[in-house]
């Protein structure tokens, strides 16, 4: 059984429909990547099972069970973190307090406080700062303790390189590799194809809110992909 799974999920804003019958899923251990230009749904997605964008059609299942309308408290509950496109991070609580706020479900697992920082050691460094004086590499990286601290089955990540040095993303790279390696299940919303290529093991393309491509990331040639994304 799927860990996630949406089929011929039909989404809306008002009486904007955005997704128009996608099927996807994420199963135990995966890592899966969804594509895309800006604006064609892949943030959608993602709010569709926060009930942020209304279902109107199809189903949307964690392990099994109807996955929707969750909001971000609940969705921690059931084992999904979320690290938002923009990170989020809020100004007024330092970085161990916006830590501790991921940590608000209770969930058990292996991410505490002194694992996050030994993931992140620049974090334990800059504990007691606020978490936006950090620069954009840093806040990444405190957004994805954040969400490592509800300690997920699965980990979503919307465009996460964004923003970010090269230097950085190689680091990011790894880190979700270590993380995959550890079991815990990836959905990255990316448009940064040589991240995507080199952490994922299978991909959806979206276009105008349809999935048109799906598959496999080995060996899928590079321009293949590019042709659907906008850089
Ligand atoms: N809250 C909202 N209300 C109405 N329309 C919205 C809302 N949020 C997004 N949209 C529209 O829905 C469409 C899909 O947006 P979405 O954010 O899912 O795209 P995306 O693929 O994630 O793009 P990007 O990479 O730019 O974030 C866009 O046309 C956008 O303008």
């Amino acid at each position: 059984m799927s860990l996630l799974s949406m089929r011929d999920v039909d989404a809306y804003y008002g009486r904007a429909q955005i997704l128009d019958r996608v099927t996807m899923h994420v199963d135990r251990g995966d890592c899966v990547a969804v594509l895309g230009r800006n604006g064609v749904g892949k943030t959608t997605l993602i709010n569709s099972l926060l009930g942020i964008a209304t279902v109107r059609a199809g189903s949307v299942e964690m392990d099994g069970k109807p996955c929707l309308k969750i909001r971000n408290f609940d969705a921690a509950h059931r084992g999904i973190s979320i690290v938002p496109q923009g990170r989020r991070i809020i100004g007024a609580l330092t970085v161990q307090e916006n830590l501790v706020l991921g940590a608000a479900s209770r969930r058990k697992g292996p991410w505490t406080l002194s694992a996050v920082y030994d993931l992140f050691p620049v974090l334990r460094e800059r504990a007691d700062t606020s978490g936006t004086a950090l620069s954009g590499g840093q806040q990444q990286m405190l957004a994805i303790g954040r969400a490592l601290m509800a300690n997920p089955e699965l980990l979503i990540l919307d465009e996460p390189s964004e923003g970010l040095a090269p230097v950085i993303v190689d680091q990011l790279i790894d880190m979700l590799n270590a993380l995959a390696k550890s079991g815990t299940s990836i959905l990255l919303v990316e448009q940064n194809i040589a991240f995507v290529r080199d952490v994922v093991k299978r991909y959806y393309v979206l276009s105008k809110g349809r999935v048109i491509e799906e598959g496999p990331m080995d060996g899928v040639p590079i321009e293949k992909l590019r042709q659907h994304i906008a850089v």
